[in-house]
């Protein structure tokens, strides 16, 4: 970086040098409290609209199982306790996990009309990692906000439970999971809507009525 930065918009420039990817790639965060549906509906908008879905939960599942990695048994423990993973960690996995599906649709046969978009599912859950992601990555387009009671959450939890084999579907981590959300990740959404890229749904309804209005504001969103 020069010593001397002339004006703003070299200022401006060079951060945007310093991110991973441009402006042409699509990035919407999806969030919501666990079991809110966030996976649910990202599946959804593959199909509808040929997003990339990536969800940071499972990157870090992934890694906690990876032979020979550093953070196994840190994933494990904060996956387990319901608390966050140094956003370290987990940008960088969610960074390379993007560039390898670019490099995998550009590899591909012509242009995709989803190519470069993401969806970034279950993150940022703090507001560290969010700043974190924007800087290193890449600048979030919006952030689709599944919402629902803990009542409803909990219930769905408890069904997922009796087969996902996740080690925190069950009371004793949902409990620790629910507190996270209320201290740490609400206030990420709350940012995002001060600065008006929030779109929240009401994820109370069934899988189907809650698609619908998801992908009509998508829709609006991409058009
Ligand atoms: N609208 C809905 N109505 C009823 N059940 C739903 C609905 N959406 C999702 N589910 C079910 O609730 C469970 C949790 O959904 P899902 O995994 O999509 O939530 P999530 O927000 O991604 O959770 P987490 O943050 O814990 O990964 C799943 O078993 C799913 O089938
Ligand atoms: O950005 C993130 C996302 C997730 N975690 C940890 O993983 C679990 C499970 O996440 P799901 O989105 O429910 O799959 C979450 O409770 C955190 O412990 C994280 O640390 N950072």
């Amino acid at each position: 970086m020069p010593a001397i930065i002339n004006n703003i918009a070299d200022a401006l420039h060079l951060q945007s040098q310093t991110r991973a990817f441009d402006s042409k790639v699509t990035v919407i965060f999806v969030l919501g409290g666990p079991g809110a549906g966030k996976g649910t509906q990202c599946a959804r908008l593959v199909e509808d609209f040929g997003f990339c879905h990536l969800s940071a939960g499972d990157l870090l599942r992934a890694e906690q199982h990876r032979e020979g990695s550093e953070y196994g048994q840190l994933i494990q423990t904060c996956i387990k306790e319901g608390s966050i993973v140094p956003m370290e960690v987990t940008v960088k996995l969610l960074e390379n996990a993007m560039k390898v599906a670019l490099q995998e649709q550009r590899s591909g046969d012509g242009w995709t009309d989803g190519q470069g978009r993401f969806l970034i599912d279950g993150f940022p859950r703090k507001l560290d990692q969010a700043e974190k992601f924007e800087h290193d990555v890449g600048k979030a387009t919006a952030v689709l906000f599944f919402s629902t009671t803990e009542e409803v959450m909990l219930e769905r939890l408890l069904e997922r439970g009796k087969t996902s084999g996740r080690e925190d579907d069950n009371v004793e981590s949902i409990k620790k999971r629910f507190n996270t959300y209320k201290e740490q990740s609400m206030p990420v959404i709350e940012n995002y809507e001060k600065l008006g890229k929030v779109i929240e749904i009401d994820s109370s309804f069934s899988i189907e009525k809650v698609h619908q209005q998801t992908k009509s504001a998508v829709a609006n969103l991409l058009s």
